[in-house]
């Protein structure tokens, strides 16, 4: 199966992965006095095929907005939906990507990647070429065999990655996915994510807090302020993919939106420390 086939079987399940946020607030706590406003009044919408990356001070509410679209979270006011399908819960046509693995210990490499197509009524032949594609998508080929403690950080995020892919949903959705990583994993784990974005089509959302990881990932940014988490500013990143690495340290545009955010950060960083 090739990147293009892929992209078409996407289109072939009518999972296009338009996602619209409207007026979404979000409380934790029952008594009135505890209770913590974490997400208030948030309205966006993700349209098919767009990477918009999040982020904002530490608390403000962007792991629960992501796990709105996810399903996991009921909003207390506003919605989520999906092509125009509201949100009640987790669906096959989002999946989520976390910081830590989340791998099954005891399955190998290509197991893990299998295990959620088993769900799928697939063929154990059909199951083995999907796999085959996302391990070699995620260029882990030759390292099927291997149980996760037989690998590195940056390979286990492969893996995570390849098995949260090999379903074909059409909205990924990811939670800090590098934060654990070194710098130089990292890197090239942001490249990987995009080459495989740009084969797949599909609707992607991170978390982040590194703002040189949102500018060279994302077709937007949006900023959220200290908590209660609204929207600070969303800020459209009009440079041409495909990407050089190298525009993080001498593109103009590139510096020039780091700036922008940098401040937008500074002022609700402040806020939340206050
Ligand atoms: N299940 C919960 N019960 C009570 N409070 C919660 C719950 N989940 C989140 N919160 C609170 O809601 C606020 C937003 O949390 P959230 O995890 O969404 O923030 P975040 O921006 O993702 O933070 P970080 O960047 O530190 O991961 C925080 O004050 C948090 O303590």
């Amino acid at each position: 199966m090739g990147s293009s086939d892929c992209r078409q079987s996407n289109n072939a399940r009518g999972a296009v992965g338009d996602i619209s946020v409207l007026r979404l607030s979000k409380s934790f706590g029952s008594e009135p006095g505890s209770q913590v406003l974490a997400l208030d009044d948030v309205s966006i919408d993700i349209p098919t095929g767009q990477f918009l990356c999040i982020i904002g001070p530490s608390g403000c509410g962007k792991t629960t907005l992501l796990h709105a679209i996810a399903g996991f979270e009921r909003p207390s006011k506003g919605e989520a939906r999906i092509d125009g399908r509201m949100i009640s819960g987790p669906g096959p046509d989002r999946i989520v990507i976390f910081q830590e693995y989340g791998l099954y210990p005891w399955l190998t490499v290509a197991e893990n990647v299998e295990f959620g197509l088993r769900a799928k009524g697939l063929n154990a032949a059909r199951r083995a070429e999907i796999v085959r594609h996302y391990v070699n998508l995620v260029r882990l080929d030759g390292f099927e065999d291997r149980y996760p403690h037989e690998i590195s950080g940056g390979m286990k995020q492969r893996v995570s990655i390849a098995r949260a892919l090999a379903p074909e949903p059409a909205v990924v959705l990811m939670d800090e996915p590098f934060a654990a990583l070194d710098s130089l994993t990292r890197d090239v784990l942001q490249e990987e994510i995009l080459r495989i974005w740009s084969v797949t089509g599909q609707t992607f959302v991170l978390i982040t807090h590194n703002v040189d990881e949102a500018i060279f990932l994302g077709d937007r940014v949006m900023v959220m302020t200290a908590r209660p988490g609204r929207i600070k500013a969303v800020i459209d990143v009009d440079i041409a993919r495909p990407r050089d690495p190298a525009m993080r340290t001498h593109d103009p545009r590139f510096l020039a939106i780091k700036d922008e955010l940098a401040a937008h950060l500074r002022d609700e960083v402040a806020l939340a420390a206050a």
